[in-house]
Parts: C-alpha cells; sequence; structure tokens
C-alpha cells in the first residue's frame, strides 16, 4: 500500500507536491461527451453530423454540444500531446484530468500522454452525473460505492494498477437523484478514510452547490478539501456566491475559453465572458478568498483545442494571467491560485 499522506499521486506515481508547479484543477485530455448531446434547433438539423471545418468554427463555439463529431474528443490524443508539450513550454507543472466513469475515463492513456510530455497528470476516481450511471452502479450501496472508489485510488482504475489522486469530478444533476446523492455519500466515506481531494461537477441551479455540500458534511466529507466546480455557470448572483463561500471548499471557475450568447442546458444563465470571470475573481480575492480559489479550462469537446482554432490548455497561463494582473490582482495572489491552492488541495493528508 503506498504511503498517500505529504504525498500527491499523479498516474506515474506519487511526487513532492513542490513538484506540481502551475496547475489547472479541472481539464479533461481523452474523454466522450455524448450523454450530453443537445440538438441543433431544427433549422440546422445538418450541423449535428456535418464534420468539423473552418466554416463550422463559430457555430461550433455557439453549439458544443450539438454536432457528434465535437464530442469525441478521445479521437484527438495526438493533438492533445501536442497542446501539452506547448503547455509545459508556456510554464504549465500539472493537470488534473477529472475524467470519470460515465464518459470513458482512460487511465492507460492519461500514463502515456504523462510519460511523453513531462507534465504530471493527477486522474479522477468515481462516477459522472446519473445519466451515465449503469445499471450496476444504481443497485450498489453507499459501502461497494466507497469500495470501488477508494480501490480506484489505492490500487488502480479501468482494469489497470494505475491510480487516480483525486475523487471527481462526481457528477451531479438538479435535482440531485438518489443514485448520485448515494455517490456523494460514498465519496465522503471515502474521503475520510484515505485523506484526499475530492472534486464536485454541480448541478446546473444556483442551489446545487450548497445541496452537495451538505450531503457531503452529512456524510462525514472534508470541504475543506473539496472544489466545487462550474462555478461560472452555476452562481451568477454575487451575494449567494459570498454565502456559498462561507461554506468553505474551494472555489472553481474553471469555463475559461467559454464564451457563448445561449447556455443550452440552462436558458436562464447568461454565461459569463472571460472579462466578467476575471472581474468575479477580483472580488472573491477583495473578500479575502484568494487561498480557495482555483481555475481551469475545462476542455471537454474538441471545438476547444488550438487544433480546431480553439483556445487550447494555456489560454490561461498567456492570456488571463496576464488581464488578472491588469486587473489588479498581484503577482503573488495568482501564484496562489494556479501554484499554492492546488498544491494544498492535491495533498493527501
Ligand atoms: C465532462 C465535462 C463537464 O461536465 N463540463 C461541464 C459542462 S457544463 O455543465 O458546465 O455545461
Amino acid at each position: 500500500m503506498p504511503q498517500l499522506s505529504g504525498s500527491v499521486q499523479t498516474v506515474l506515481g506519487l511526487i513532492e507536491p513542490q513538484q506540481l508547479g502551475r496547475t489547472m484543477t479541472h481539464e479533461h485530455l481523452t474523454m466522450t461527451f455524448e450523454c450530453c448531446y443537445f440538438p441543433p434547433a431544427p433549422h440546422e438539423e445538418s450541423m449535428a453530423e456535418a464534420p468539423i471545418e473552418m466554416k463550422n468554427l463559430f457555430w461550433l463555439k455557439q453549439n458544443p454540444y450539438s454536432s457528434h463529431e465535437n464530442l469525441l474528443l478521445n479521437q484527438e490524443i495526438d493533438a492533445v500531446k501536442e497542446e501539452l508539450l506547448v503547455y509545459k513550454q508556456a510554464g504549465g507543472g500539472a493537470i488534473v484530468e477529472n475524467t470519470t466513469m460515465g464518459i470513458s475515463r482512460n487511465v492507460a492513456t492519461l500514463k502515456r500522454l504523462a510519460q511523453e510530455t513531462g507534465v504530471h497528470i493527477i486522474a479522477g476516481a468515481g462516477f459522472y452525473v446519473d445519466i451515465t450511471h449503469s445499471e450496476e452502479t444504481r443497485k450498489m450501496t453507499v459501502e461497494k460505492l466507497s469500495d470501488v472508489i477508494i480501490s480506484e485510488v489505492l490500487h488502480g482504475a479501468d482494469g489497470t494498477d494505475i491510480r487516480c489522486g483525486v475523487i471527481g469530478e462526481i457528477g451531479t444533476s438538479w435535482p440531485i437523484t438518489d443514485s448520485e446523492k448515494r455517490v456523494l455519500q460514498a465519496t465522503a466515506h471515502a474521503q475520510a478514510q484515505l485523506g484526499c481531494p475530492v472534486i464536485i461537477h454541480p448541478g446546473r441551479n444556483s442551489a446545487a452547490p450548497g445541496a452537495v455540500v451538505r450531503i457531503l458534511q452529512e456524510a462525514g466529507g472534508d470541504i475543506g478539501k473539496t472544489v466545487m466546480s462550474h462555478l461560472d455557470r452555476t452562481i451568477l448572483d454575487h451575494g449567494e456566491l459570498l454565502e456559498f463561500a462561507k461554506m468553505g471548499s474551494y472555489l472553481e471557475y474553471d469555463l475559461f475559453g467559454t464564451e457563448m450568447l445561449n447556455y443550452p442546458f440552462n436558458l436562464k444563465v447568461d454565461m459569463p465572458s472571460d472579462n466578467q470571470r476575471v472581474k468575479t475573481l477580483t472580488c472573491l480575492v477583495a473578500e479575502g478568498y484568494e487561498d480557495k480559489i482555483v481555475i481551469a479550462h475545462d476542455i471537454h469537446t474538441k471545438n476547444r483545442l488550438t487544433k480546431y482554432g480553439g483556445h487550447g490548455y494555456s489560454y490561461i497561463l498567456n492570456s488571463i494571467v496576464p488581464k488578472m494582473l491588469l486587473r489588479g490582482i498581484t503577482q503573488s495572489q495568482v501564484n496562489k491560485i494556479l501554484i499554492d491552492n492546488p498544491r494544498e488541495w492535491l495533498t493527501f493528508k
């Protein structure tokens, strides 16, 4: 059994926390997203099967989930490898790869990418949202679910000996389903036993993050070692955000690079621009939350890769960091967000 306490667990084994460097806390390098296919508007039906071409890149940016081809990031391993090399060149050190069961996690590919690029990759254990749960998963007790998660951390995932270094992204919908609630309880039990980091994908409702935290808390989870993802599209009201922040989780803005007119999964949401995201970070820093912020791009579709005219994995390092500095976030606060906070979160207790 590896001695996890005080270390970070990557797909290549345990490392010292200070080896991580700048870390994107929420990315995908290989996965499929067919579970969330969203049919195009009737007059654009043909786009669902259209190949990705120069002339439809803007349409894809607006409708990323309405093209079947766009949802197959797992077909782009060579392009992703090239991008990881660029990320390292730009000063990136590590990436948390949050793909969980249900969206084609492939830890063997993650191991190969880590070996070939030198980027530290931390893989995710556990289960994505309810619609991807198998019948077998739905029938599992909390204890059995917890055993599965613990085994992925201690022994390996996807039938390999490659170990996960974080639980999640654990998927939840809104309202949270019974199966998702059991997975959350199992996550908390596993975290209590392992002292490991957890990351949550909340449902698309401003009440969702708080509801998840309450379930984790009641089941013995460590909220101070838990990241709440996708706050960009989930809590848009400043007062509500500050109320949620008091609950003590890490606050993750992980959709940098996603700017769209209509957010198809919740038309009530106006997806913020990157400038608005930076503004929110500035407010959170001013409110004293610089030790709790983490950021990423959450690349999960092909059009986000530079190969397809997207921003790629280095956009935050190359463009968002200068903007943060321009808006008054200091270099030391940037270092907390990109280096210190991910390191604290990822280190096993
Ligand atoms: C698997 C990637 C993922 O879940 N990304 C979040 C997409 S969204 O819920 O913010 O639309």
